[in-house]
């Protein structure tokens, strides 16, 4: 008969001398010590033990799930139905992160053993928290060390199969942390533990996944550690996460290494769905309908270039999609952006969507435009436009171009003025318009009208480039048109030419001599000396341009002047720009219409007929048109009809509120898509000021739906022409110490210009930045009350009285104050007396003098002006 020493069975049955002791002490037989020799019915007795173990474990194990576990513990919420459907609020969500709790450390850290070996240090370290919080886990933190030795290992798997039992009677909590332990030596020890622990910890984990059981850890979820845990899971996983994405991305796209163990999968994508539950919200109704797509469409019509929101919302597609279609293709655009009708039909097909064109909708108030057959067009002449700043010599230059090319006899023979005028060089016509420079380009553009095709800039060579001469810059370069500089005054003796190239050049204008393409030439109005170079280069420019036009065909021009002569009725000065103008014509300008009824040219000589690049006096119109507006030979029924149609339009635009950018309502105006561009014309009192201001603006250009863009920045007082040019680009206008004048605060009230100033730069760039994300808090406006002129300074010991007249509006003790000096804001503050005589006094009205002292200011001087105001509150219009 064979003899076994105990020791020798522990090691066969793989367990310890002491169990073999112990069931050989429960089945009578005696054995002392693991040294002790035990017979074959010993052997048998244990044989039977295990063999009774492994049996009753097999069934077992399936079921043994934490719901079990949780019978075990007493709990007997844990073993509600397993209902994996959503509870209702409030209860579900910590079921299910309950459940998550309980199951994804292990799948995590098998997943992360087992293909990512090298993570096991990002485990440790992330959920040291729990160990700090929970004692038990001290021999979880042994455990890796143990592992580390493959001696172990073996061992430490095998005392680890019976945790589950004593897992099953302690807290959750505790349990959790064993079942990490439970695979540790599995995924270190493969061969075996995948058989053993594996399985068994995988169908412990699925059902809880399934969701009743998640319903155990309920009262243990609300702890510390394991939320942090579960916060700290997505660094765990890493790589993993492409496992947790929505539907279930691990069976969509299964990892070599997944695919081998299912259950690793399976058991992700329900924690997967769980944390999707979980994240999700409480409200999990967001999962139960699916939502309702908007039908798509296989055709759409369109009738012209869409804005990206019209076009995702034909296309019923999210805008976002159609963005990202439009990136692929190369183009980059927002959702207030139009798509050309081409690139429509593209990006259309792209979707596999076919794009039908449909006619563009006919607007009654327009005239349709005609096309000529390049083969009908002629060479025209160019029609030259001269600007610069004030005493450069514009009118001299245009008397001596008029002197020295128009031939005596028709010089003589101007009799009028009539805004415009032709001059011949070397026998080609050149048109001259004689309105203010900034005129022909504000006042036209605004209506959309561009006349001129070539800028003269002059500037005194003893002068140099000076305000003026940059907004002119700027006006023609907002317009496109191509400029030449006149030198002017070369004859005087401080001219210095290169110090004016030198200054151009600094604002874009580079000299052809310098190697840049612009034209500079000397001239001296009084010398009449450089006009014929002059006239040679806007000849040359003039053929690079090729300006032609069609003379047999209906007229087109623009209306330079127009105005109401007590004798002859509505005078209009009209720019013929295509075709030819007679006597008798139907006519349409703006809302006027009527018939030609006499024509006067430049010389004042009266005409049957205009062509192309003719400016003439038209006499014939019921009504007084404005300038820029086009005028148009048509058939007198539909000047008629198109007229009224005008006159109906515009009551009703006028009506309406005006579309003039405003920092107010820019936000408003970027939703609606009626704003792309934010225009904005900036005055300053330095020009280190413009700089500042400039920069911080543009820097705002991040923002995707409105760019902003300086159409002109100057020094000086705010004044008519930065209101017109405003006017004409839709411009807002930005004020850092100066002021706009009386002119151009009145121009800006008809025009409706948005007029900000500011003493911060941070605040003028906090306000523009606010208006244009729709964050424009309410904010305190200022009323005007009145302008007051400091007429003399009289010096006392006590301080500074300023004798003072009111202009307008009137002043107050308590009014607020601004002092300006040339439209430079000098100071803002307060007054400190106020008095008629001797007394002091509440207010002064308009018309009246007083004696006026400043709250800690003194340098006051005599023709100083004082705007009186008070702060009021606004309310924005947007939300
Ligand atoms: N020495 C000299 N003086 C000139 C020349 N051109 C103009 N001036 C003088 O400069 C002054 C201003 O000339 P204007 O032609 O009135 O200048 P402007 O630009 O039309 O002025 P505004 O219409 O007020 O904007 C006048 O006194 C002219 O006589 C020139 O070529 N040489």
């Amino acid at each position: 008969m064979s003899k076994y020493r105990v020791y020798e069975l522990a090691k066969e049955f793989n367990t310890s001398s002491k169990v073999i002791l112990d069931i050989l002490a429960r089945n009578n037989v005696t054995a002392k010590n693991h040294m002790s020799n035990v017979g074959e019915e010993a052997k048998s007795v244990i044989n039977r033990t295990f063999a009774h173990k492994i049996e009753a474990s097999e069934p077992i194990a399936p079921k043994v799930g934490p719901a079990d576990q949780a019978k075990g513990q007493g709990n007997e919420e844990r073993t509600a139905p397993r209902d994996i459907r959503p509870k209702p609020q409030g209860d579900n969500r910590p079921q299910h992160s309950g459940g998550s709790y309980q199951n994804r450390p292990n799948q995590q850290q098998g997943s992360n053993y087992q293909h990512r070996p090298n993570q096991q240090q990002g485990f440790n370290q992330q959920n040291r928290p729990n160990q700090q919080n929970r004692p038990n886990q001290q021999n979880r933190l042994n455990q890796p060390q143990q592992g580390a030795n493959p001696q172990n290992r073996p061992n430490q798997g095998a005392g680890q199969q019976n945790r589950p039992n004593q897992q099953q009677n302690r807290p959750t909590q505790q349990g959790r942390p064993n079942q990490l332990q439970q695979q540790r030596p599995g995924f270190n020890n493969r061969n075996q533990q995948a058989g053993q622990n594996n399985p068994a910890n995988f169908s412990h984990n699925r059902p809880a996944n399934a969701a009743p059981n998640t319903q155990q850890a309920r009262p243990n979820n609300t702890r510390p550690p394991f939320q942090r845990n579960d916060q700290q899971r997505p660094a765990n996983t890493g790589g993993n996460s492409q496992f947790r994405g929505p539907q279930n991305a691990g069976q969509a796209k299964p990892n070599s290494n997944f695919a081998k163990k299912p259950q690793y999968g399976s058991n992700r994508n329900h924690r997967s769905n769980q944390q999707n539950r979980s994240q999700a919200g409480p409200n999990q109704h967001r999962q139960a309908p699916p939502k309702m797509e908007p039908p798509k469409p296989k055709v759409i019509k369109l009738g012209g270039p869409v804005t990206v929101k019209e076009f995702a919302s034909k296309m019923g597609r999210e805008v976002s999609e159609v963005i990202k279609k439009l990136m692929m293709l190369g183009v980059m655009a927002t959702i207030n952006q139009e798509v050309d009708m081409d690139t429509a039909v593209i990006l259309a097909g792209e979707f596999g969507v076919t794009v039908q064109e449909l006619p563009p909708e006919e607007d009654p108030t327009e005239i349709a435009e005609i096309i000529d057959d390049p083969a009908d067009l002629v060479p025209r002449s160019p029609v030259v436009t001269v600007m610069g700043h004030v005493d450069h010599g514009k009118t001299s230059l245009l008397d001596a171009i008029r002197k020295t090319h128009v031939t005596t006899q028709e010089a003589g023979g101007i009799t009028q003025h009539i805004g415009a005028y032709q001059v011949v060089n070397q026998g080609r016509k050149i048109v001259f318009l004689d309105t203010p420079g900034h005129e022909a380009f504000t006042a036209m553009r605004a209506r959309g009208a561009q006349v001129t095709d070539i800028a003269i800039l002059v500037v005194a060579a003893d002068d140099g480039v000076m305000p003026q001469t940059i907004e002119a810059i700027n006006h023609a370069k907002s317009a496109k048109v191509p400029i030449i500089v006149a030198v002017n005054k070369m004859d005087r003796e401080g001219a210095n030419p290169d110090r004016v190239k030198q200054q151009l050049s600094d604002h874009g204008l580079v000299p052809e001599d310098w190697g840049g393409d612009t034209i500079m030439v000397p001239v001296s109005a009084h010398k009449k000396t450089g006009i014929t170079e002059l006239l040679e280069m806007i000849g040359l420019i003039a053929e690079m341009q090729e300006l032609k036009a069609n003379p047999n065909r209906s007229a087109q021009g623009t209306i330079v002047e127009a105005q109401l002569d007590k004798g002859r009725g509505p005078v209009a000065t009209v720019l013929i720009q295509n075709g030819t103008l007679q006597i008798g014509d139907s006519i349409i300008a703006g809302t006027a219409y009527g018939k030609v009824r006499a024509m006067v040219n430049d010389r004042g000589e009266k005409v049957k007929k205009a062509g192309p690049s003719t400016p003439v006096e038209v006499l014939g119109l019921a009504d007084v048109p404005a300038a820029g507006d086009v005028l148009l030979a048509v058939d007198e029924k539909t000047a008629r009809a198109v007229a009224e149609k005008r006159i109906a339009k515009k009551r009703t635009e006028e009506m309406a509120h005006s579309q003039k950018v405003s920092l107010d309502d820019l936000f408003k105006q970027i939703q609606e898509g009626n704003i792309k561009d934010l225009n904005i014309v900036v005055k300053a009192d330095v020009q280190g000021s413009i700089e500042a201001l400039r920069q911080a603006l543009l820097n705002l250009n991040n923002n995707k739906e409105v760019r902003v863009n300086i159409v002109h920045a100057g020094v000086g007082a705010i004044n008519e022409s930065d209101v017109m040019l405003s006017s004409a680009a839709n411009a807002l206008i930005i004020g850092f110490n100066v002021r706009p004048d009386a002119n151009a605060r009145k121009l800006a009230e008809t025009e409706k210009i948005d007029i900000r100033t500011y003493r911060v730069i941070y605040e003028a760039i906090n306000d523009v930045e606010a208006a244009m994300t729709g964050m424009l808090a309410p904010e305190f406006k200022e009323a005007a009350q009145g302008r007051v002129e400091i007429r003399q300074v009289f010096s006392f010991s006590k301080g500074i009285v300023a004798g003072s007249y009111v202009l307008e509006g009137k002043i107050t003790n308590s009014s607020k104050i601004r002092i300006i000096r040339g439209g430079i804001v000098v100071h803002e503050g307060e007054l400190e007396s106020l008095r008629r005589f001797k007394d002091d006094v509440k207010e002064v009205a308009a018309g009246y003098e007083c004696g006026i002292t400043i709250d800690k200011f003194r340098d006051i001087k005599e023709g100083d002006i004082i705007e009186a105001y008070t702060m009021e509150e606004v309310k924005r219009t947007h939300s």
